[in-house]
């Protein structure tokens, strides 16, 4: 495909993008509330061009319906690198993310300031109309969580708890943007996907945690155990 390097993205997490947050009075003119500490975005990581290459890619990967405790999700995904498995929460290594997917990485590292070798897992999600994400935390053995959304758009919900109630925020992911959770974002919030009735695709490429580091050393080529 086309895709060979990394381009700068046209905004990150200072320049705040469109953000909203439910406020008790709603005020037209007030400057937009801060993201999430942690939350960074950018537009147009891929051109149209690109993104047409890329969603042909897709049709070809063996996504499988999500699985969670023997209920299936209507949301379809495959792992490479590295996999979690909710039906047993077992972690460990998988096929290696195939190389049309390597470029994109790349440019995902570059904006997140990562080192791409660092992105150890790549996750492909296919959304069918109908498939959304409930609300969760990403499993504890990954560290920096960074999405990347094609073919139609979507609405990442944000949520923290507070004494009295959900402190909430919400970030519009048009095609092509790239999304980075670390820090409070990703430690302290929790995120969801709303179901919509249009199909969407989304890559999301993670690092391991202290904790994966740590399982990966002890596991040290035997066989998965329980982490998470
Ligand atoms: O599709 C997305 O952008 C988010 C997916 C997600 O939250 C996850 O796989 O943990
Ligand atoms: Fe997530």
């Amino acid at each position: 495909m086309a895709l060979q390097s990394p381009v700068a993205p046209r905004c990150s997490g200072a320049q705040q993008p469109h953000i909203g947050r439910m406020t008790a009075q709603f005020d037209l003119f007030a400057a937009p509330p801060p993201l999430p500490a942690g939350l960074t975005y950018a537009d147009a990581i891929l051109d149209p061009a690109e993104e047409r290459a890329l969603l042909v890619r897709l049709a070809d990967v063996p996504v499988t319906p999500f699985k969670f405790q023997g209920w299936l999700g209507k949301r379809e995904t495959a792992s490479y690198g590295w996999r979690y498995d909710f039906a047993d929460a077992s972690f460990g290594p998988t096929e290696p993310i195939p190389d049309f997917l390597l470029p994109l990485r790349a440019r995902a590292a570059a904006f997140a300031g990562l080192a791409e070798e660092d992105l150890v897992q790549a996750m492909v999600t296919r959304y069918d109309p109908g498939a959304g994400i409930g609300w969760h935390r990403d499993r504890p053995v990954f560290e920096h969580v960074i999405g990347i959304s094609l073919a139609n758009p979507a609405t990442l919900r944000l949520r923290r708890r507070t004494a009295d109630g959900f402190e909430r925020a919400h970030l519009p992911l048009p095609p092509r943007s790239i999304y980075r959770l670390s820090g409070a974002v990703r430690h302290a919030w929790e995120h969801s996907i709303a179901a919509m009735d249009v199909p969407r695709w989304s890559i999301t490429f993670r690092t391991l945690s202290d904790k994966g580091l740590k399982e990966l050393a002890r596991r040290s080529g035997g066989p998965d155990r329980p982490a998470g």
